[in-house]
């Protein structure tokens, strides 16, 4: 299998507003980041704070208004092959079969031949073996993004970028999602950023967590999270990061019952 991993990440001095008819928005202040090769980060934030912005300028989706990012010591200057994306919603072609969709997402020029088996190895990735010939509607919603994680995935991106990409699927779905992309994490090596309103996600997934401050988002706090994988949600210092982060957006003396923000 060809390489992911081995780029670079690096943010400086990001900035993004947005003119509206009111005004202007600054979505995000000043950022500064750096991403190694094949590390997952997560990051988490209110509602509002620029966390989908800051992906979309990695994705090169969305123009930085000041600063630079790049991969590689290569300035992002739009969409390219080498950051896929995830979202909320998986997005899928409903007149496309799964492996149609996700032959969709090869890159230009891709040969017939080639294309076959990326599809077959991605397909078998996400594991949806079995179901190459199924339409989107005849899938569940994990099922769904596992055919986004896997066309996402198809042209071996050095970045993975994931928008609340199970914040449409139920909780025991969402845990098995969480496994699903560990699983892949760990067998591809490609760097991921994974944006949450689910903190426990956060911390079960990332080697760290980036809490973002709102108006202008920026970085408030960057947690490590040392525990070996898979985490256990119940364990003493999984327990303890989770206060930590929490306390980041609520005070530390409060104790909250749910854990999403
Ligand atoms: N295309 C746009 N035009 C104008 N304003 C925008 C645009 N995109 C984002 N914004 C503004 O930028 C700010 C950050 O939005 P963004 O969607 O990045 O936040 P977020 O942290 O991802 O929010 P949520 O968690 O609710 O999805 C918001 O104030 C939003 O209104």
């Amino acid at each position: 299998m060809a390489e992911r991993h081995g780029q670079h990440l690096s943010l400086r001095r990001v900035g993004k507003s947005f003119t509206i008819d009111t005004g202007v928005v600054q979505a995000l202040g000043d950022i500064n980041l750096d991403v190694r090769p094949g590390e997952f980060l997560s990051i988490v934030g209110a509602s509002g704070c620029g966390k989908s912005t800051l992906l979309r300028l990695i994705g090169g989706l969305e123009e930085t208004s000041h600063g630079e990012i790049s991969l590689g010591g290569e300035r992002i200057a739009g969409p390219k092959v080498d950051r896929g994306m995830v979202f909320q919603e998986a997005r899928l072609l409903p007149w496309l079969t799964v492996d149609e969709n996700i032959a969709f997402g090869c890159r230009k020029g891709t040969g017939a031949e080639e294309k076959k088996s990326v599809v077959a190895e991605h397909i078998a990735l996400v594991g949806l073996a079995g179901f190459e010939r199924a339409y989107p509607h005849q899938l569940s919603g994990g099922m769904q993004q596992r055919v986004s994680i896997a066309r996402a995935l198809v042209n071996r991106p050095k970045v993975l970028l994931l928008d609340e990409p199970f914040g449409a699927l139920d909780a025991l779905t969402r845990i098995q999602m969480q496994q699903e992309v560990l699983r892949i994490w760990e067998s591809e090596k490609t760097t991921m950023i994974l944006v949450t309103h689910d903190i426990d996600e956060a911390i079960f997934l990332g080697d760290r967590v980036v809490v973002m401050t709102s108006r202008p988002g920026t970085i408030g706090r960057i947690v490590p999270v040392e525990l070996p994988r898979p985490r256990d949600r119940s364990s003493f210092d999984f327990v303890q990061i989770r206060k930590e982060i929490y306390g980041e957006f609520f005070g530390a003396v409060q104790q909250p019952f749910a854990y999403a923000i």
